[in-house]
């Protein structure tokens, strides 16, 4: 309840616990140990095991004056009352550094100056300057903190972005565990009580039920981090964290604590399970990102569309035709999954926007170049829509859609002839009809073979992310026997240019069976046996088990389609009819 005085009483919180950790970047500021040290004492009456926890950049020891060099040794003659993360050697910023064996050298040289001043080494904690590097990724510097520190746990601003301060979330990238940090209002320029932007008053508003308040109250865990020269000076450091932390005990019934960083890390997690996987944005869609990205990254190397899939509906066709293209280009193949990347569905997403990019070339000419990427799991994947939305929300989105129950056939015929064991084991009338007590790898086979079949709900899931103008439904079957014609409708969703003729570029091979490329001398290029293969047709029984099974998600995707003034696809008219 707000009164009118800012004063804020706070009901029904009884049992929060939220930690704070405060730190602090040594640098040249003159060490003002007694004002910490007071700081300290006046903040551990009200949280307990409070404990500040600075950082240190080693080059600048001892570089200032006579006076600044004391405040530094009488900082590091009390080491063991404080707790200590490595800043940078010489404060400089991560991403400006390509090479990880550079960053990695630069971190040595501050980890041996910890060990010379007896500063421990162990916390598992770092910070890197303004942000950089953290987030969005510098993987190198990912790496060189765990090779040289051991980093477990880091804290950023900008993760998803600084503003608005209360959608500030965590995430865990190559193991490291990224905490949101707080904004607590002092800056290096906040030196003065008086000068203080706006006056001194804005600070004090702050404290007293606005701002600074509501960051402590609205948040679980708060992680400050100011400059040691707000300990000097006017002691604004302590002014206000000493006057927060009374304001809150006076005015909630909060208990404040602190915890050292792996275990505040812990039980962030463990509070917010759901944060731990990261969701990757376009580093350039933020001025304040892209100026800590490294300059020798671009965002260019993004894909303008997606062929999503799913399997078997004739994806690989599509992937050819596009890239006879002049203007469409695909990325380059994966050693492991051949042509798909397929980074939105699975793990590899994990490995960050850098390995995706690294699939990509970069475009002679942005506005007019198409990279593009299909991988056929995207489509029923629960996290792709998603993900992909997070990191390219302007991609247009393309999927191909056949009788379910035949692409249910031809995906058990693909698993045959990639002789896994289940398929080979089970025929498919077995798979299709498998029942809650079937054997678990014949209900997997199972799952995997019907689950992307129902359309309409992996439609909708990415409806839920992407706007009806960004995608585009083929009709399988029309891919089939008359591709140029859809290509020319891709072309037109697409707005590429220049338009490209299909029906000059395309040829029926017979011997083949299916639409292929046109070479020179009359020649084709077909794709290869995996596609099109040879296999005896479903028998009718199977054919009226899927036709009952895909009944309902057929009606659902009549009305889909409708819903997004679509054509029906001959196949679910026929399907239709047979509900009627
Ligand atoms: N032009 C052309 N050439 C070859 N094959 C074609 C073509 N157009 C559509 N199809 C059908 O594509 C089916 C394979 O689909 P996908 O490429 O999506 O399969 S995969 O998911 O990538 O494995 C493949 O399925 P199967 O017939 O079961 O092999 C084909 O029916």
């Amino acid at each position: 309840m707000l009164r009118g005085n800012k004063k804020i009483y706070i009901y029904n919180i009884i049992h929060l616990l939220p930690p704070v950790l405060i730190c602090l970047a040594l640098s040249r500021y003159v060490a003002r140990k007694r004002a910490l040290l007071d700081t300290q004492n006046l903040l551990r009456a009200q949280i307990t095991n409070f404990t500040f926890n600075l950082g240190f950049s080693g080059k600048f020891y001892h570089t200032g004056t006579e006076e600044e060099d004391e405040g530094d040794d009488l900082l590091l003659g009390s080491v063991d009352e404080f707790w200590w993360f490595p800043h940078m050697w010489s404060h400089m910023q991560p991403h400006l550094f390509h090479n990880e064996s550079s960053l990695v050298e630069q971190m040595i040289l501050n980890k041996k100056f910890a060990l010379e001043h007896g500063i421990p080494t162990d916390m598992g904690y770092a910070v890197a300057p303004h942000h950089s590097g953290v987030y969005p990724v510098h993987v190198q510097l990912y790496e060189a903190w765990k090779k040289v520190w051991n980093i477990k746990i880091t804290s950023t601003e900008e993760y998803p972005h600084l503003k608005p301060a209360r959608y500030r979330r965590g995430f865990i990238h190559k193991n490291i565990m990224v905490l949101p940090r707080q904004t607590c209002g002092l800056f290096t320029h906040t030196i003065f009580y008086k000068e203080y932007p706006g006056g001194p008053k804005e600070l004090d508003k702050s404290i007293q039920g606005g701002e600074l308040f509501f960051t402590v109250v609205l948040n679980p865990m708060s992680i400050f981090m100011t400059h040691l020269s707000n300990y000097g000076n006017d002691r604004l450091g302590l002014y206000t964290f000493v006057n927060l932390a009374n304001f809150v005990q006076s005015w909630t019934n909060l208990k404040l604590q602190t915890l050292p960083p792996v275990q505040l890390a812990h039980k962030y997690f463990e509070l917010f399970p759901e944060q731990k996987d990261p969701l990757w944005q376009n580093p350039c869609d933020d001025k304040r990102h892209r100026d800590i990205w490294s300059k020798e990254k671009t965002c260019d190397r993004l894909p303008k569309f997606l062929v999503i899939g799913p399997q078997k509906t004739g994806t690989t066709a599509l992937y050819l035709f596009l890239i006879m293209h002049p203007s469409i280009i695909s990325n380059s193949p994966s050693p492991k999954t051949f042509e798909e990347v397929q980074f939105f569905n699975r793990n590899n997403y994990h490995r960050g926007i850098d390995w995706y990019m690294d699939f990509f070339p970069v475009p002679s000419n942005v506005s007019t170049d198409f990279l593009f990427e299909k991988s056929a799991n995207y489509f029923h994947s629960e996290e792709a829509p998603k993900r992909a939305a997070f990191l390219i929300p302007k991609a247009k989105i393309i999927t191909i859609l056949i009788d379910p129950s035949d692409r249910a056939y031809s995906w058990y015929q693909h698993q045959r002839s990639h002789e896994d064991l289940a398929a080979l084991k089970f025929s498919f009338y077995q798979v299709i009809t498998a029942g809650p007590r079937a054997p678990s790898e014949l209900r997997a086979l199972q799952k995997r073979c019907l689950v992307p079949g129902w359309y309409a709900t992996h439609i909708e899931r990415w409806l839920t992310y992407f706007p009806t103008s960004q995608l585009l439904i083929i009709d399988g079957q029309q891919l089939r026997t008359d591709p140029a014609t859809v290509m020319d409708e891709v072309q037109k969703f697409l707005g590429v240019s220049p338009h490209y003729n299909y029906s000059e570029a395309l040829t029926f091979d017979s011997h083949k069976g299916f639409w292929c490329q046109l070479l020179e001398e009359g020649k084709t290029k077909c794709l290869g046996k995996s596609k099109g293969r040879k296999y005896p047709p479903m028998d009718s029984e199977c054919r009226a088990f899927l036709s009952s099974y895909y009944r309902d998600h057929n009606v659902e995707l009549s009305k889909l389609l409708h819903k997004l003034g679509q054509p029906l696809p001959s196949w679910l008219r026929q399907e239709l009819q047979k509900v009627r």
